[in-house]
């Protein structure tokens, strides 16, 4: 076993996760604002969002999550108020416009007059504009051929309203942020933003990265901390094999994991991500999409000197547990009719976020699915989501820890996988 990982245990005040569930501390969020403003029946499926939510509505059910949140003792950072923040420093700023401007439709006369337009701003509507996007009638100042023949319900910027999902544009794994590279056409300028706001705003002055947004195809919603040196990366179209072995040569690498699972998930809208099927609960329990139970796999990754072995498919739970060094990891038995846990999956009944062990905040839609978790000593903190559910994700999407309790130091981990 590898027993020379580095001692990445966290200080106090350190930052940073190492499991789903140690006690949240601070946690990143995006109230979602003008961006869901510009979505229409036309453009909805492009930008990832499978109704057209009403804003005032969402804006308030995302209020009572954030609340919840705050009262368990959680501090919530809000994204654009960092982002608002960073764009004060120059540097910050030259690489979030740079980011708009590589766009290949604008053209050169566009991208000036865009460049120009986008400095002059100040950083808060700077702010607002890389979020809310440009749409075609508000940049009177546009020229060029890309503008006369852009239709006029187009956008010289285009919004990012799947900015709500701040897990899935920056993860921590251990001491160090993984800024994600999103696979889809509409998310990934999100990760410009992030990649801005951990490089450049002081409150994570010294924090430092274990991957990056130009690196294979990766999705926070993937990656899953089983526990302190143990993670499940998801992979499909959102994380691709690629993204999910070098997030493992990375972690494993720099002695923040002893394991990664690599973990097949099948491609559907309703199953982008591992953590639209199961997240976890307790220290050895997980929520969990039937269905998924009984086939998902894991692949182990592990580092033999500087190789990378890997393993062969084995049933998901066992693997975890062996990876965890526990007897097993309990599932919560939901014991749905495949019907309820089909409707209650698509509305994110298994996307919980864990506040601490036995506590997560579930949307308060799939009584089934809650009412079984507090049957089995879970205490579920429900909050609205019938807006806000219209873009596929729930409380774990909707959030990024930043910061949360360490169950264990890698030293331990690496003890307990020798015995
Ligand atoms: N971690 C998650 N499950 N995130 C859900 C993201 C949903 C978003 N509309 C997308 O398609 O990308």
């Amino acid at each position: 076993m590898n027993t020379q990982i580095a001692a990445v245990v966290a200080g106090p005040g350190a930052k940073g996760a190492d499991s789903e569930v140690g006690r949240l501390r601070t946690v990143m969020l995006h109230r979602p604002g003008a961006e869901l403003k510009r979505l229409t029946p036309r453009n909805n499926d492009a930008l990832l969002f499978d109704g057209i939510p009403w804003v005032g509505r969402a804006q308030e059910e995302h209020d009572v999550f954030a609340q919840t949140l705050r009262d368990h003792g959680v501090e919530v950072l809000y994204l654009s108020e960092l982002l608002g923040e960073t764009l004060t420093i120059a540097d910050a700023r030259l690489e979030c416009i740079e980011a708009v401007l590589t766009d290949p439709r604008l053209g050169d006369t566009l991208r000036d007059v865009l460049r120009s337009h986008l400095e002059g701003l100040h950083p808060e509507d700077l702010a607002h504009t890389l979020v809310a996007g440009l749409a075609h009638d508000e940049f009177t100042e546009g020229r060029g051929l890309g503008y006369a023949l852009m239709k006029r319900s187009e956008f010289v910027i285009d919004p990012l309203p799947n900015l709500v999902f701040t897990r899935d544009s920056s993860v921590w794994v251990g001491d160090r942020v993984a800024i994600s590279s999103l696979a889809m056409q509409a998310r990934m300028r999100e990760t410009s933003l992030t990649a801005a706001i951990y490089q450049h705003h002081p409150r994570f002055a010294g924090v430092r990265t274990v991957y990056s947004s130009r690196l294979e195809r990766l999705e926070g919603g993937d990656v899953l901390l089983l526990g302190p040196g143990v993670v499940a990366v998801g992979t499909g179209e959102r994380t691709t094999p690629a993204g999910a072995e070098r997030l493992a040569r990375n972690v494993l690498g720099e002695g923040l994991a002893t394991t990664v699972l690599a973990v097949p998930v099948a491609q559907d809208r309703a199953t982008m991500h591992l953590d639209t099927v199961c997240t976890m609960v307790d220290t050895d329990a997980v929520v969990m999409y039937p269905s998924a139970a009984e086939t998902l796999e894991a692949i182990s990754l592990r580092m033999n000197g500087d190789e990378l072995v890997v393993g062969t498919p084995a049933p998901f739970l066992e693997a975890a547990a062996e990876a965890m060094g526990i007897p097993e990891l309990r599932i919560i038995d939901t014991g749905l009719d495949p019907v309820t846990a089909e409707r209650e999956q698509w509305d994110d009944g298994n996307n919980t976020l864990a506040i601490g062990p036995r506590l997560a905040v579930a949307y308060e839609r799939n009584i089934e699915t809650n009412t079984r978790l507090e049957m089995a000593g879970i205490e579920v903190l429900p909050i609205p989501g019938s807006e806000l559910g219209t873009g596929r994700g729930g409380p774990r999407c909707m959030s990024c820890p930043v910061e949360r309790d360490f169950l264990g130091s890698a030293k331990e981990v690496a003890t307990a996988n020798d015995v």
